[in-house]
């Protein structure tokens, strides 16, 4: 067990914070996403404080300002390596406005990942947009956070009617409390 990285003595310390003094909507080290396959191309819907992203999306000057400050990343466009292991490319702009550009301005193909962790009205039509944008693959994974609370039941009955979608929830808490949640994982089968 080697020495921690920076970013998970950043994810271990905002945990505890959040735990002990103030709660904060991060998705949280119980419900986490260590069940996922291991992504290439991910897009993050809701950067908030940076918990858990990659390429983000954020239209909140002062979260997206934490994010920077957080894992040393310049502004969008100059993708800086922010980690050994991944880029962190933060767009400041709101998802449904980028969604339709990612393929010309970041040259994106299609996404192995999409979290969604945004507005919760939101996820329904970017999952939409995603689709019609050509942005999923046979095989990309939609990972939905709080489903159950606050819920986001339009979306969760979209992906589990969908012939489209194979789904599967994940049973968890929300975030720092004993409040049902979870996650719902569901496979693009195109
Ligand atoms: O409301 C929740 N999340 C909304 C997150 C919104 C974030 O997404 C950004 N965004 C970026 C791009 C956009 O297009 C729109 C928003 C916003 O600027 C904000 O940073 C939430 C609430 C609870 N809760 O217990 O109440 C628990 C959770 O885990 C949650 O995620
Ligand atoms: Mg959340």
């Amino acid at each position: 067990v080697g020495e921690r990285r920076p970013s998970q003595r950043v994810i271990q310390a905002i945990d505890q914070f959040c735990r002990q003094k103030e709660w904060a909507m991060n998705v949280g080290d119980e419900k986490g996403m260590h069940h996922v396959v291991n992504p290439a191309t991910v897009l993050e819907l809701g950067t908030y404080c940076g918990y858990s992203t990659l390429i983000t999306l954020e239209f909140n000057p002062h979260y997206a300002q934490l994010l920077y400050e957080s894992t040393e990343s310049e502004r969008v466009h100059k993708p800086k390596r922010c980690d050994v292991f991944f880029q962190v490319q933060l767009v400041e702009e709101a998802s449904g406005d980028w969604i339709p550009k990612m393929r010309t301005e970041f040259g994106v193909e299609t996404f192995d990942l999409v979290f969604l962790d945004h507005w919760k009205d939101r996820y329904l039509p970017d999952t939409k947009l995603l689709e019609d944008c050509g942005l999923l693959r046979k095989g990309s994974v939609l990972l939905a956070d709080n489903v159950i609370f606050p819920g986001t039941p339009e979306y969760l009955e979209y992906v589990r009617s969908s012939p489209q979608y194979e789904s599967q929830y994940f049973q968890s808490h929300l975030e720092y409390t004993k409040v049902e949640d979870g996650l719902e994982k569901s496979v693009y089968l195109d």
